[in-house]
């Protein structure tokens, strides 16, 4: 085509990692710096349709963030021949979902520190993100990435990992990503997340709270990362979970753990704690045992 893409002439497509309704994502290499960025390109949806708000709340949301430790970075994004085209900071380590499956198949579990690191690591990313007056409204494993090591983007300025916690520089670093569905916590149109994590309150259209329906999914996160079974979609199982009754786990965990999970899980979203509440909470900042 006569108008060269910006895709094809800044960036060198390394490979597929991720394809959906929404388009496809792929690892690339920008030609200039010889970084590494995750770059989704999807159809540009037709204008002024519900598609195209999406897409661009996705894009202000980015934009309104800037940087924090614990939220996927955002570098650009634009349209061309009929595509949009989002390119992002590349986690190198996959998303919690892989992970969750990659344990289950090796027979294997999180351990308690692993899972409080998560919950505390995750907390901080919402905690940044409703205190700029955003909800994320679809908090779950698939979108939750992992750096293994300092991201392999490029360096962002006055980014430190240790400003938030000099603790997971040494381990894992997880990242909130996938801001297609983050609105105003206050003047919402609500575009509802994946059903499996969805508070009762927001299916019921209460958007009095929507914070604590980030709160209430995170609660899930961890619930599938202790090894509970998969989440329904409807049904008895969706309703039993959203009236305080936690599946039987594959490993006993501690009471004060056991009791701050069934709080994030509360049908009353006034009694989870919040992301800030969570972030100094004396069960998640327990001294570290490595
Ligand atoms: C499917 N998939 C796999 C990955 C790599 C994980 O090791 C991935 C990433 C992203 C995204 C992504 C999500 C939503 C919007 C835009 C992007 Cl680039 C999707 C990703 C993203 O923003 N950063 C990623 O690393």
């Amino acid at each position: 085509p006569l108008m060269l893409s910006r895709y094809e002439s800044e960036f060198l497509e390394l490979e597929c990692i991720g394809v959906g309704e929404f388009g496809a994502v792929h690892k690339c290499v920008k030609r200039l710096d010889g970084c590494l960025y995750a770059i989704k390109c999807s159809r540009r949806p037709l204008a002024g349709s519900a598609n195209e708000q999406l897409a661009l709340k996705e894009v202000y949301a980015h934009a309104v963030l800037g940087h924090h430790p614990h939220v996927v970075r955002y570098y650009s994004a634009w349209a061309e021949d009929d595509h949009m085209i989002i390119q992002n900071e590349y986690c190198d380590g996959g998303s919690l979902n892989n992970a969750i499956v990659k344990k289950e198949v090796q027979g294997e579990l999180f351990t308690e520190a692993e899972l409080k690191d998560l919950l505390l690591q995750v907390s901080m990313g919402l905690k940044y993100i409703h205190s700029s007056g955003l909800v994320h409204l679809d908090i779950k494993p698939s979108n939750i990435f992992i750096c293994q090591r300092p991201s392999s983007s490029a360096p962002g300025e006055g980014e430190s990992e240790e400003e938030e916690d000099g603790g997971a520089a040494a381990g894992v670093i997880y990242k909130i990503g996938d801001l297609g569905h983050v609105t105003s916590s206050n003047s919402p149109q609500v575009e509802e997340g994946d059903s499996r994590f969805l508070a009762s309150e927001v299916l019921h259209e209460d958007y009095s709270h929507l914070p604590k329906a980030d709160i209430f999914a995170l609660g899930l996160t961890v619930l599938l990362a202790a090894g509970a079974p998969p989440l329904a979609q409807n049904g008895d199982q969706w309703h039993s979970l959203r009236e305080g009754r936690l599946p039987k786990l594959p490993q006993e965990l501690s009471p004060a753990f056991r009791g701050l999970l069934q709080l994030l899980l509360d049908p009353d979203p006034t009694k989870r704690p919040s992301a800030r509440e969570l972030c100094k909470h004396t069960v998640l900042r327990g001294k570290r045992t490595e």
